[in-house]
């Protein structure tokens, strides 16, 4: 019998599992799953292969809202359906590899403590990315785990395109530049564009990962050459709770005259900022659409706007754009965010195909007229596809 793949995928709000068996070719997903609103109102659901629901689950009030408790709630109920088969490989997203991790990396115990090492760089993220490995290696201590990093697709920038105008020894000594993130739903986009559009494959694709945390990045010929997010995951577009680019001189501003220590400038910019803090009471870019409140309306029109400016930005860096692509739970769901960013960039030569981008699909699929300049997509990411071929790899 096949063995067993389990990707973890630990986002700063959720935690997405996928189950897979191996095959002679890709590994084939068994059951894919989510707890999302993590520390909100935690759900949990789960689909089968053939993306039925087989789980949708609210957790009781009192149960914890956590990470790990969340991982454990997950494990629980994967139990039954992994009965008694071998589980070859776990492999788990990790968002920051600072310079020290560029490829896959087997877990041992120094490799933890490398990682404990970057929590600083991915607040957010590290410490739930480190949680679930330490709980498996509780539970299952005879499965090899796998690390694969979000940093690690973005290795590919011109060094250009890495630097902050700092003196040059900060980036060469301390490390400080920028890594850029979603190097794994990245990477995933340029390795099916060669069977969606061939000129968007070799040629110059804006890819807008827009979710929970939102970054887009400028590929030639699928490798990257510039992304939005810089040295952390705060850097670029506004995000549902992160502010995004900011003068640094706001920073200085807060603790020179705002008094703000660091612990409260990082829960304002990584948690208190974005969205939520643009709309006032949603980081949810589904609650924002289905509000009248005019602050909602705001935060809605400033992503878009956002997204449109690094858009120009990454087109300029990259000398044009023949494609762009939508991808994650904002680019995959939201026609609205689509449809005011295709039109702002009208001038460049995008023609959306309005009915197109209504349509809602789980496949990729086009939404520019055929006579526009730049071919538009949605394209569904698959960060745990990715993780489970590494992870796989990396054993091999
Ligand atoms: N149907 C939808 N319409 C608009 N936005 C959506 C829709 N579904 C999901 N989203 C947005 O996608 C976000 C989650 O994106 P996702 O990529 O899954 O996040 P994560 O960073 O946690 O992996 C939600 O917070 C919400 O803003
Ligand atoms: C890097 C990052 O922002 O990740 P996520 O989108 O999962 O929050
Ligand atoms: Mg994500």
């Amino acid at each position: 019998m096949s063995e067993l793949v389990l990707v973890i995928n630990a986002g700063s709000s959720s935690i997405k599992f996928s189950l897979f068996e191996t095959s002679a070719a890709d590994p084939i997903v068994l059951f894919k799953g989510q707890m999302e609103g993590l520390y909100v109102e935690p759900k949990f659901s789960a689909k089968d292969a053939a993306d039925n629901k087989v789980a949708n689950e609210t957790l009781p009030s009192d149960a914890p809202k956590n990470h790990d408790y969340a991982l454990r709630y997950m494990l629980n109920w994967l139990e039954s359906r992994i009965e008694g088969r071998s589980i070859a490989v776990i492999g788990h997203r990790v968002v920051h590899g600072g310079t020290t991790y560029s490829k896959p990396e087997l877990v041992t115990p120094e490799v933890i403590a490398g990682l404990e090492a970057l929590i600083p760089l991915a607040p957010l993220h590290e410490p739930h990315n480190i949680t679930p490995i330490r709980v498996l290696e509780e539970l299952l201590p005879n499965v090899p785990q796998v690390t694969c990093f979000d940093t690690a697709f973005h290795t590919t920038q011109p060094e250009l395109n890495q630097l902050f105008a700092l003196p040059y020894e900060f980036s060469q000594k301390e490390g400080i530049r920028r890594y850029g993130f979603h190097g794994l739903s990245y990477e995933y986009i340029a390795s099916v564009l060669p069977e969606i559009d061939t000129r968007a494959a070799e040629g110059r694709t804006v890819v807008a990962h827009l979710g929970n945390g939102s970054s887009m990045a400028g590929l030639l010929g699928g490798r990257c050459q510039l992304t939005t997010m810089g040295f952390t995951a705060l850097d670029g577009l506004p995000m549902g709770t992160r502010c995004g680019r900011i003068d640094a001189g706001v920073v200085l501003h807060l603790m020179n005259h705002l008094k703000m220590d660091a612990k409260q400038i990082e829960t304002l910019l990584y948690k208190e900022s974005g969205l939520l803090g643009l709309s006032g009471f949603s980081s949810d870019m589904r609650d924002l659409e289905n509000s009248d409140s005019p602050r909602a309306k705001l935060a809605v029109e400033y992503f878009a706007s956002s997204v449109v400016r690094e858009a120009a930005s990454l087109a300029a860096a990259i000398g044009g754009m023949d494609a762009l692509v939508f991808t994650a739970g904002i680019g995959e769901n939201d026609a609205n965010t689509r449809k005011a960013v295709c039109h702002q960039l009208r001038w460049l030569g995008v023609e959306l195909d309005e009915a197109a981008n209504a349509v809602r699909s789980s496949e990729p699929r086009r939404i520019s007229l055929a006579d526009s300049k730049i071919a538009v997509y949605v394209i569904p990411t698959n960060e745990e596809l990715m993780i489970a071929r590494q992870a796989l790899a990396c054993i091999a």
